[in-house]
């Protein structure tokens, strides 16, 4: 039975911030609808914060983890789930490699909307053509996946358009895209292996996704599929360099990013072959149209009601981000021919429009990183990924980042079950107030700043990296929120959302994550506003209410002799002194660290 709780699409308010934000509090479940969990079984615990402001989704998932079996993970008394896939797939791999090669191969599409450059897709093509049988791709729609993985109304919305587009590029090639809607998530990996045996299949292909419920599903998929003849292959497309490669001298994982940095550029140098471009499918042979001619003529289901935008939103959204992968590729040919140069320069300055824009695309896979990287390496006077242009080797640095926080939820995959990296930070007594959570959501904090970035996000989908830290900072440190509600709000309404990306991002800012940095670097949001938005325009542009105000009472209106206009126009005063603030948050953190779990 599908869980009860509906998550609302996400609205997008226009640049006033002004119509109604139903989401801001369409994101705190209500208790009562979330009784029952997926499995018809109640369990809900309205004593848990937790758990009543929607961080553990309990419709889906058991209460929070534990700090013990955190620390099982770090033992290795509990195997993480990406080794389980390694070993199923090494133990099975003679069972998958004699498996004869039926009458089909299947691609199943998931993070990885493309034709170009995807090594799934590639070796499924390949194995095709060897075998003289058609390719046949699919896509299966979960909106309980959607539901369980917090996906936002705009990225589900990107997605069915990339999937248009991928649709009419394989049908060029003869090759059939199906996509189908699967109601209930445990049904995907029976129905995925009923539709290989249906097509005469013996071989699927996917890519690895790096989450547990993914790993989980992909290892079962393994064991599934040879209960029925078939093999099913699960290889590594997502990151330049698969997590588990790269350990310190003394052979651990690396939890901070500068040496694990070092240590990707020297790994990814000694092995070329990481950013190799793999093929894309040839034609299907002739007859494939024939004999899968039901396919071809499937009609692509729509968004599930609950992720559907209001049409106003839809045709500024298209507008705003086309989808496909040939839309990926013109941007980062754009970027690394007109802008690269400069990006570390002006890559801070969310007016500067000095980045690439390519989240979404690396997020959805209508870009592989490993195509960003290579093509930026050869754009580089070095043809290396360090030396040589600056831009070059800072924005190589940062789609680094993305490959780092994969190996960080590969390997502490709790991180992926509610509890922070440093899960001894579980402890620290979070405020839960929803009225400083609706303004914070809503872009009405009174800190210009905090409210321009996040009227970007609530109208775009999108916010510039530099803002993203700053409003999660204010989140966990100024206002002492849990910084899983914020994690969880970002989720629902970016069109980038990506797991360990947000993860790692929210980790970072509130002090919980993989930083090095203690707890007591807290941003001072006016000082960030001062340096990063000089001029104001960012701010002017996002809250309306403020767009007549000159000179350095943009950043502080009511503080800087601007609070007239502001009042008149209904601009919210601070909802906290930021001094007060950082004294608190010192003090929690401070004593949160260390309490024994509850
Ligand atoms: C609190 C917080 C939450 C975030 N949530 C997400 C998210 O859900 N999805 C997401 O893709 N990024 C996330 N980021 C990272 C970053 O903000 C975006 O990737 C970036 O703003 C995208 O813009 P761009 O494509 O112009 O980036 P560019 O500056 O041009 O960078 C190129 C690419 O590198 C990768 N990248 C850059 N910075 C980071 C970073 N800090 N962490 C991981 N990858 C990075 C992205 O894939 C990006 O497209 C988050 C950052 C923070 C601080």
């Amino acid at each position: 039975m599908p869980p009860k709780r509906k998550t609302p699409a996400a609205p997008y308010t226009d640049s006033t911030g002004t119509a109604p934000n139903k989401r801001s509090r369409a994101s705190k479940p209500d208790p009562k609808a979330t009784e029952t969990n997926g499995n018809g079984t109640a369990t809900f615990d309205h004593s848990r914060p937790e758990e009543t402001h929607g961080i553990v989704q309990r419709a889906f998932y058991p209460p929070e983890l534990s700090n013990e079996r955190c620390a099982m993970y770090n033992s290795g008394e509990l195997p993480r789930p990406l080794a389980v896939l390694s070993t199923t797939l090494s133990e099975t791999k003679s069972a998958r490699d004699s498996t004869a090669i039926g009458e089909s191969v299947v691609h199943w599409f998931k993070r990885n909307l493309r034709l170009r450059d995807n090594k799934g897709l590639s070796l499924a093509a390949a194995k095709a053509k060897a075998g003289g049988v058609p390719l046949v791709c699919v896509f299966l729609v979960s909106p309980q996946d959607y539901q369980a993985h917090l996906t936002s109304a705009a990225r589900v919305d990107f997605e069915l358009r990339t999937l248009e587009v991928l649709r009419r590029d394989l049908g060029r090639l003869d090759v059939p895209l199906v996509v189908e809607t699967v109601e209930k998530r445990r049904r995907l990996p029976g129905r995925l292996v009923e539709m290989a045996e249906r097509w005469g299949a013996k071989h699927v292909f996917c890519n690895v996704e790096y989450e547990v419920d993914e790993l989980r599903r992909e290892e079962s998929l393994v064991k599934l599929g040879l209960e029925k003849g078939i093999a099913f292959e699960a290889v590594h497309d997502d990151v330049v360099v698969p997590p588990g490669a790269l350990v310190t001298g003394t052979g651990k994982q690396y939890a901070v990013y500068s040496p694990w940095f070092r240590s990707w550029i020297k790994h990814v140098h000694a092995h070329p072959e990481l950013l190799k471009e793999w093929e894309g499918p040839g034609k299907n042979p002739s007859g494939a149209r024939t004999k899968f001619k039901t396919l071809f003529d499937s009609k692509m289901p729509e968004a599930p009601e609950n992720k559907k935008l209001e049409p106003e939103e839809k045709t500024k959204l298209e507008r705003l981000w086309p989808a496909g992968e040939h839309e990926a590729i013109a941007r980062l040919e754009k970027f690394l021919g007109e802008k690269i140069g400069k990006y570390s320069a002006m890559r801070n300055f969310p007016m500067a429009n000095g980045t690439a824009c390519v989240s979404v695309h690396h997020s959805v896979g209508t870009l592989a990183s490993r195509t960003s990287v290579r093509m930026a390496r050869d754009a580089n006077n070095t043809k290396k990924l360090d030396g040589g242009n600056e831009g070059i080797r800072v924005w190589i640095s940062e789609v680094a980042w993305r490959d780092f926080y994969k190996h960080v939820l590969a390997n502490w995959p709790y991180v992926c079950m509610n509890k922070p990296f440093k899960y001894e930070y579980t402890n620290i007594e979070w405020e839960y107030n929803t009225e400083h959570f609706d303004a914070w959501c809503a872009g009405k904090t009174g800190y210009p700043i905090v409210d321009a970035a996040m009227r970007q996000l609530n109208s775009t989908g999108y916010m510039h990296n530099r803002c993203r830290m700053i409003v999660a900072s204010f989140l966990a440190k100024d206002l002492l929120l849990d910084w899983r509600m914020g994690e969880r709000y970002f989720m629902e309404h970016l069109i980038d959302g990506d797991f360990a990306s947000n993860n790692g991002g929210w980790g970072f800012s509130a002090s919980t994550g993989v930083d090095p940095q203690p707890y007591f670097r807290i941003f001072n949001p006016l000082l960030q506003s001062e340096k990063f938005d000089a001029e104001g325009d960012y701010i002017r542009k996002w809250v309306e209410e403020l767009r007549n105000v000159e000179g350095k009472a943009i950043h502080d209106p009511y503080g800087r002799g601007a609070a007239g206009e502001a009042k008149k126009k209904g601009y919210p005063k601070q909802i906290v002194e930021h001094k007060f603030a950082r004294e608190r948050a010192l003090t929690r953190y401070k004593s949160g660290i260390g309490r024994e779990t509850a």
